[in-house]
């Protein structure tokens, strides 16, 4: 029986391909694409953001046709994709090959998803214009927001590009692009000192105009006090707890497949389920329903 990118069964032949068989181009779309102003207004009602990476066309249409809200080209492409031990070396052009990729897989499926690129390192350090000027490729080649990475002197960068019509994600806590500075891949935001500096950093970057935050490793209670204190910043969580307006992972991880240890927030969803799509079906339905982050393992 041939399969269409999504993993259902085709209902007609009209669109086969040595591959499979294609959903009709004009098949019309039941779900309408997620904006901004829905995000926002999930993180309003308190309804759970479900966000995971995608690297390739086939996956991200996957994703999307699992009910996954957001998309992320993960600067994480550095290590489940080349193999790196960690994100420093991704270039802006490895950024854009695969934001192309997954752009057009989510258009000829006809997804609803919202596509985050991931800034990678060196490309919005140097100055507002540098950030521009790389976000700018990230949106050409489709995303519909750019991610960057740290607080404080990421406020003015963030402003320059909101104020140019870019959405941006920021991302605290545990920042991989500087895993060297920070000694290694541990939580961060402990002991009061830290997390005041977090929360001046967050209520910063949401009056600059972010309108998600990464939270990544961050203690729990932490990332919910965040989560209560930006209405206007959805907070999106990994390995921080379950108060976050929403939750993200990679994608390799939640599907078990991986080239070393695991971090310890991780949950392989194709142990609950008989095929990939169930697997991020079974991811969507736990966030959303609060049983994923467990509180025991993902506590810090
Ligand atoms: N496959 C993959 N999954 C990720 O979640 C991920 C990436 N790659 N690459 C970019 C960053 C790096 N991340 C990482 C990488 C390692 C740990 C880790 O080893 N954590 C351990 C040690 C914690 C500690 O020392 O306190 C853990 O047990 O969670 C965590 C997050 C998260 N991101
Ligand atoms: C882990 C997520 C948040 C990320 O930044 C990535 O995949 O690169
Ligand atoms: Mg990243």
């Amino acid at each position: 029986m041939a399969l269409n990118p999504t993993g259902e069964q085709a209902s007609s032949a009209t669109n086969a391909t040595p591959y499979g068989t294609l959903p009709p181009a004009s098949a019309p779309s039941t779900r309408k694409p997620i904006s901004l102003p829905r995000i926002q207004e999930m993180h309003t009602r308190g309804e759970k953001i479900t966000m995971l990476t995608a690297y390739d066309a086939t996956f991200a249409a996957v994703a999307d046709a699992a009910g996954v809200e957001c998309i992320l080209v993960g600067d994480s492409l550095g290590m489940v994709c080349q193999g790196r031990h960690s994100t420093v070396g991704v270039t802006l052009e490895d950024m854009a090959y695969h934001t192309e990729s997954v752009a057009r897989g989510l258009r000829r499926a006809q997804g609803t998803a919202w596509l985050i690129g991931d800034l990678p390192f060196g490309s919005y350090q140097e100055s507002k214009e540098q950030a521009i000027r790389s976000a700018s490729v990230l949106m050409q080649a489709g995303a519909h927001m750019v991610k960057l990475e740290g607080g404080g002197w990421t406020t003015e960068v963030v402003q320059f590009l909101v104020q140019r019509g870019i959405p941006v994600c920021a991302h605290l806590g545990l920042t991989p692009q500087t895993v060297h500075a920070l000694g290694g891949y541990r939580v961060q935001g402990r002991g009061d000192a830290a997390a005041d500096i977090m929360k001046k950093q967050a209520h910063e970057l949401q009056d600059a105009g972010a309108s998600m935050v990464v939270l990544e490793m961050v203690p729990a209670p932490l990332s919910a006090e965040l989560t209560r204190e930006l209405p206007h910043c959805a907070t999106i969580g990994i390995g921080a707890g379950k108060g976050t307006a929403g939750q993200v992972l990679v994608l390799h991880d939640m599907l078990g497949v991986n080239l070393g240890k695991n971090p310890k927030f991780v949950r392989n969803f194709m142990l609950e389920a008989t095929s990939i799509r169930g697997a991020m079906e079974a991811y969507v339905a736990a966030v959303k329903n609060g049983s994923f982050p467990d509180d025991a393992v993902h506590a810090w």
